[in-house]
């Protein structure tokens, strides 16, 4: 559905490698979570997706048009969307109304509703409140999700949406994602570290060093992880956990 064939992007007088012949296909009604150290571009890749940022080299491919050089808005028409890392506060807005720009203008208030009953608002609470510093960062966030919802888009990248939000609203946020997966058709990107999110990832894709080091499954992911931490990290073949010289490890 969406493809990038041999994408690098480098920057500055020096050409800094930010990212170097990353290839994958992203699949209809799928979640993907990337995730990798910092630094390893995953960022640069959403916004490379989004049309932030440009190629140097390559090809991006959306359901077979080739929209490489195309920009965020001819690929928000096709229905590429992106989510911010804090999403902005607009004053003087209601949630009902950036509901129904999202929508593009047709939205009932029952489908406005719907929007926030699926990302686990109180419609009732809600949909009359302003859309400013009242709300909590969490509150913000699924907002913020249901009018991408309500955007209908195809594929839908939310960069570390756990930022800035606490424990308690991440598990909801969770939730939230899981929810939209199971309800809607749209293609979830996730760039994100955490453990709840990794997840629910149909895929999970691990970026380093400006390269796709590895795509896998989550249990494969959880899997590998759980192994690296058992290996012997201190040359001396002993096995964390198990064996006199676990003190040597880290
Ligand atoms: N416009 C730019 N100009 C120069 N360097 C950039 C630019 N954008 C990104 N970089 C660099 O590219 C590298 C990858 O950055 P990117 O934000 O994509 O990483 P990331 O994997 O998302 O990291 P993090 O997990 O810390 O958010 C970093 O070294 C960053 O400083």
């Amino acid at each position: 559905m969406l493809e990038l064939k041999n994408i690098s992007m480098n920057v500055g007088k020096e050409n800094k490698d930010i990212l170097s012949d990353v290839s994958f296909s992203f699949d209809r009604k799928k979640l993907y979570v990337i995730t990798g150290p910092n630094g390893g571009g995953k960022s640069s890749l959403a916004k490379i997706i989004m049309g932030i940022y440009d190629a140097t080299d390559g090809q991006i491919l959306f359901e077979g048009e080739d929209i490489t050089h195309y920009d965020i808005t001819q690929r928000a028409n096709l229905g590429i969307g992106y989510a911010f890392q804090q999403p902005p506060r607009f004053k003087g807005i209601k949630v009902r109304d950036l509901l129904k720009m999202a929508a593009g203008g047709q939205a009932d208030h029952q489908y406005m509703c719907k929007l926030l009953q699926d990302v686990g608002l109180c419609s009732q609470d809600y949909i009359d409140r302003d859309v400013d510093d009242s709300l909590s960062g969490g509150e913000l966030k699924r907002i913020e999700i249901a009018t991408i919802m309500a955007r209908k888009l195809k594929v839908a990248v939310f960069d570390e949406p756990e930022a800035g939000i606490d424990l308690w609203s991440f598990q909801k946020l969770a939730e939230t994602f899981k929810n939209i997966h199971d309800k809607y058709d749209t293609t979830i990107v996730i760039i994100s570290h955490q453990e709840r999110i990794l997840n629910l990832a149909d895929e999970v894709i691990v970026m380093a060093e400006g390269k796709v080091k590895e795509v896998t499954s989550k249990e494969q992911f959880f899997a590998d992880m759980e192994r690296d931490e058992l290996d012997c990290m201190c040359g001396l073949d002993c096995v964390k956990g198990v064996d006199k010289n676990v003190e040597l490890i880290g």
